[in-house]
């Protein structure tokens, strides 16, 4: 079995990349990082640094590397011949993969008809289904018909906390025990991917929902917080007790709304936030505030993390949750000078107000209640 992966980042490394590897496929990592490329086809195997309680290493092996700029003949003939494309390059690179991929789809429909499953693991509701509109738009008429009988597009949910890597070994990654991989099957060709140590669930909805409404929520609020009080890291930012005291309410805020519309028993949900939190404060860890906070335009949008609880919290309670409305005003006070959204976002603002910055990337009316909480907040934020 062959798995092209996009991405040999610190989730591609990290999780990804080894899962696949324990599951018996070939490994073929693509990236443009050509150091990362080079190392990984020299050595063809790595080092997944699991930190916890005890430190325990992995050797991830079999794996090797494609350029996808100055290789891609190789990198479409991989995805001809494979059984599994799977990426982790961020949701804004999506569109620039997908033209390779589409490529790789017309050399495979020319030489062979056995199923291919394509799986995007973004941090975004429907980050497959994006991936695949893009694959599309370059393909004909007949070959998307043809997709449409072979390629099975899986929406997925990841997790694992994978900080920057700051190992001697630049292809040595570190990372959390906690992992989950939900893998939806509604699209699945066949029979699934055999993944190890994966979920196969007939509907992501919950699954992503609970995935990017409690852990990605609740890091954005340690982040955002953490960076107005001038921490470097969330596992600092999580000892303030004011900061673990907002994650907290936040959680049960975008809680709330998600036991009110799953039907999930409240006390469980209760225990999932309980280890959220433990992760975040996980002392074997040193995870970058910049790396979470990174992106606020896309984690401003009306269906990520911090919005889309605080809108339907607003709709199901008739009141506005004040815990995700102090992290979406901490998050427009993230002027980070290396975040190119960061500088876009404070441009926004300085130039159509914060009510102009959350019409534009949240879709939020200046009349919606949520716009005059977050307005008080960020105000507050300045004394
Ligand atoms: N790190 C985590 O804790 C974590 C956990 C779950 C999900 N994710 C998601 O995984 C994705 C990747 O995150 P990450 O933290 O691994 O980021 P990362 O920056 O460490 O990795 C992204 C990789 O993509 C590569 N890349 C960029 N453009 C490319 C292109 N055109 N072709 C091929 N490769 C390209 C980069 O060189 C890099 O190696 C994001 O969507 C993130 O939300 C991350
Ligand atoms: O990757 P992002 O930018 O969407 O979010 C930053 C972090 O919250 C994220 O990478 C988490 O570490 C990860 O989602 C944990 O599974």
């Amino acid at each position: 079995m062959r798995a092209v992966h996009f991405g040999a980042g610190n989730i591609g490394r990290g999780f990804i990349g080894s899962l696949l590897a324990a599951s018996g496929y070939d490994v073929v990592f693509v990236d443009v990082n050509e150091q990362i490329v080079r190392l990984l086809k020299e050595r063809g195997e790595y080092r997944v640094i699991v930190a916890g309680e005890h430190r325990e290493e992995q050797w991830v092996r079999g794996v090797s590397a494609l350029n996808s700029q100055t290789e891609r003949e190789q990198v479409v003939a991989a995805i001809a011949d494979a059984d599994l494309v799977t990426t982790a390059v961020g949701p804004h690179i999506l569109p620039a993969i997908a033209p390779v991929i589409a490529a790789g789809l017309e050399q495979r429909f020319v030489v062979q008809e056995k199923p291919l499953h394509v799986i995007a693991c973004e941090n975004m509701i429907g980050g497959t289904e994006a991936l695949k509109q893009h694959v599309l738009a370059h393909l004909s008429a007949a070959e998307q018909q043809l997709a449409d009988q072979s390629v099975g597009f899986l929406n997925c949910a990841v997790d694992r906390i994978v900080p920057n890597q700051t190992n001697d070994d630049p292809l040595a990654v570190t990372v959390e025990p906690f992992f989950e991989w939900a893998i939806e099957t509604r699209n699945v060709i066949g029979a699934v991917p055999p993944i190890q140590g994966a979920q196969f669930v007939a509907d992501l909805g919950p699954y992503i929902e609970r995935k990017l409404f409690t852990v990605n929520t609740g890091h954005a609020l340690a982040a955002y917080l953490g960076y107005q009080k001038q921490y470097s890291t969330v596992q600092e930012a999580m000892k303030d007790a004011g900061i673990r005291a907002d994650v907290e309410q936040a959680l049960s805020e975008s809680g709330a709304v998600l036991v009110n519309k799953h039907g999930w028993d409240a006390k469980e949900h209760r225990a999932y936030i309980d280890t959220t939190i433990g992760r975040f404060m996980n002392p074997a860890l040193s995870d970058d505030i910049i790396r979470v906070a990174r992106s606020p335009i896309r984690k401003l949008g009306p269906n990520d993390r911090l919005v889309a609880p605080a809108v339907q919290y607003c709709t199901l309670f008739s009141s506005v949750p004040a815990g995700l409305a102090k992290g979406i005003a901490a998050l427009l006070r993230f002027d980070h000078p290396e975040d190119s959204e960061a500088v876009a976002l404070q441009q926004t603002i300085e130039q159509h107000g914060i009510e102009g910055a959350l019409r534009q990337y949240a879709g939020l009316e200046r009349d919606h209640p949520l716009v005059a909480v977050v307005r008080e907040e960020y105000e507050r934020m300045e004394k």
